[in-house]
């Protein structure tokens, strides 16, 4: 595959996680608007933990770049929630 056509395909998927991105944003802002209203903070990290577990387990092999994504997602996801 030539360098081109690898940045188009890079391109495509880059467009497809921005789309699930801001998804999982809006669903996260809604979680926020929940949580306040019960009076729940904001950070769960049992819930953290076993997301990270899952996740990093589902990515092999690239459960490590897997779970440095997605710890600073849920940083972002918590500056978010206020
Ligand atoms: O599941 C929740 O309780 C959320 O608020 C979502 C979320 C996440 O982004 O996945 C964000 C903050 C919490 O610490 C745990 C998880």
């Amino acid at each position: 595959m030539s360098i081109e056509s690898i940045r188009k395909k890079i391109d495509a998927v880059d467009d497809e996680l921005v789309d699930l991105l801001k998804a999982r944003f809006d669903l996260s802002r809604a979680m926020g608007e929940e949580k306040k209203k019960i009076g729940r903070g904001v950070y769960d990290p049992a819930r953290e933990a076993a997301l990270l577990a899952r996740l990093e387990e589902k990515a092999a092999p690239y459960g490590p770049e897997v779970r440095a994504l997605y710890e600073k997602m849920m940083e972002l996801s918590r500056n978010l929630q206020g």
